[in-house]
């Protein structure tokens, strides 16, 4: 996806109840890890569900050109042969993650591990994003920054370490990607690579690296932390991936439901691993009604279907230490307390700054063009909830600033707000939820 490329506008507005029952794309954490792991294995690994959003494609193209060889069998069937850990080979060409700071981070982590250098670079969102939290800890296990922009963004020169060192790290921010990196490089050192984190992150990596065989352990560290020790050079077997919903995706037409007057609608097989599940939590501390059926467990992930009908919600305080466990899910959540009766406060926003937008200015300017009032205070939102009192107007145009989920969040306010609402640009929808205006129509909803 190119900044360059010509705009693609669209809008939202009132309609019918939604309706129907829907299973959104597969996770985009656990599809770019299924296919780093994969390529870092022995042997075959085949991932069905996987996503196809033009993030996780991105990550696919990169470990080809790393030298695994990535093959989709069918759809969201794909199969990676793997060439070992510390096996990649020098990319003949620039790794381009396009939008995508899952993609280039992890594969940056796997990357440090290996004897080669590689090129890293993205659009105009991703250069715009800190990378010196993921190359500070590379470049303490031994890697090499070769060259990079101003401020260690992209793009990235990057030379990986043939035996890098195992080290102890604190992550000073709390950021799955982080952890990831340096787990993946750690993959490749002899002895015990830790990893402390002061407040617990999606644990993806650590459970797909437990069922790719590494050996691990995660204990406990302080009030909400953690601390995994990973024993290095393990060799890691190809495995099956069932990649289910993605929670972070299915959050669009669950809050659309919640919303829109006299909606019932069912999302199936949605991932309920509960370091993603803040949105669930606080939606229902706000009185949503969404009931969890039919609870399983695959590869060490949980999932469930989701009933979900529409709701008066009250605004509530949203803690800090949840932020972790719902970070993509804010945007949609201000809509959600847009409609609220009330006030709703969320705190300890910061890591909202530097995702694919501003997303603490973003998501404030959504609600303010559609007639919210709303307040950034430090690190903290502030939304005045109309409920009780009608509906948000709506009528404004929303700048999406390259970030799919503003997209998405503005257009499932123009659904059901009192008059449309429009978004600048909707193309980057696609980078983490192809076919989302297709589904949102398939459950009734009016966008074109
Ligand atoms: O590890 C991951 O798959 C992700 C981690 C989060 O980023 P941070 O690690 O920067 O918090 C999240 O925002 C992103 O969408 C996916
Ligand atoms: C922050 C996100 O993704 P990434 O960091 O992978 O670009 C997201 O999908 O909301």
């Amino acid at each position: 996806m190119s900044s360059t490329a010509a705009l693609m506008p669209l809008a939202a507005r009132g309609a019918r109840p939604l309706t129907g029952c829907v299973r959104v794309p597969g996770d985009k954490s656990i599809s770019h890890r299924a296919l780093i792991l994969g390529a870092l294995a022995v042997g075959r690994t085949t991932v069905t569900g996987l996503l196809e959003g033009e993030d996780v494609l991105a990550t696919g193209k990169a470990m080809s050109l790393l030298g695994a060889t990535v093959v989709r069998t069918g759809p969201g069937a794909w199969s990676v042969d793997g060439v070992g850990v510390g096996g990649f080979a020098p990319p003949p060409e620039t790794l381009d993650f396009g939008n995508s700071g899952t993609g280039c981070r992890l594969v940056m982590g796997a990357v440090a591990g290996c004897p080669v250098t590689a090129v890293f670079d993205g659009d105009a969102s991703l250069r715009r994003r800190p990378m010196r939290r993921i190359l500070d800890p590379l470049v303490r296990m031994g890697a090499t920054v070769v060259q990079a922009a101003e401020g260690d963004r992209l793009p990235v020169w990057l030379a990986g370490a043939r035996d890098p060192l195992p080290i102890v790290y604190a992550t000073p921010v709390p950021s799955a990607q982080v952890k990831s990196a340096v787990l993946l490089a750690g993959l490749a050192a002899p002895g015990e690579t830790v990893v402390i984190e002061s407040e617990a992150t999606r644990d993806h990596t650590e459970k797909m690296l437990a069922h790719f065989g590494a050996t691990l352990s995660v204990v406990p560290d302080g009030p909400h932390g953690r601390r995994i020790t990973l024993s290095g050079q393990p060799e890691l077997a190809g495995a099956a991936v069932v990649v289910p919903a993605d929670p972070s995706s299915a959050a669009f037409p669950l809050v659309a439901a919640l919303l829109v007057p006299g909606s019932d609608v069912i999302l199936e097989n949605v991932m309920t691993n509960p370091l993603r599940t803040g949105l669930i939590t606080t939606l229902r501390e706000m009185g949503a009604s969404i009931e969890a059926v039919d609870g399983r467990e695959d590869g060490g992930e949980a999932m469930a279907d989701l009933r979900v009908r529409f709701s008066d919600l009250v605004g509530v305080e949203v803690p800090p230490e949840r932020a972790p466990a719902m970070i993509d899910e804010y945007p949609v959540l201000a809509v959600a307390a847009a409609f609220a009766r009330g006030t709703t406060v969320m705190r300890g926003l910061k890591e909202l700054r530097v995702k694919e937008s501003d997303r603490l200015a973003a998501t404030a300017d959504l609600l303010r063009v559609n007639g919210v009032p709303v307040e950034i205070s430090g690190d903290d939102m502030i939304v005045e909830g109309v409920g009780g009192r009608g509906r948000p107007p709506g009528g404004g145009t929303v700048a999406t600033h390259m970030d799919h989920r503003i997209a998405m969040s503005a257009l499932v306010m123009g659904l059901a707000s009192e008059k449309p609402v429009a978004v600048d640009d909707a193309a980057f929808i696609a980078t983490s939820f192809p076919g989302f205006v297709e589904t949102m129509r398939g459950l009734g909803a009016d966008i074109g």
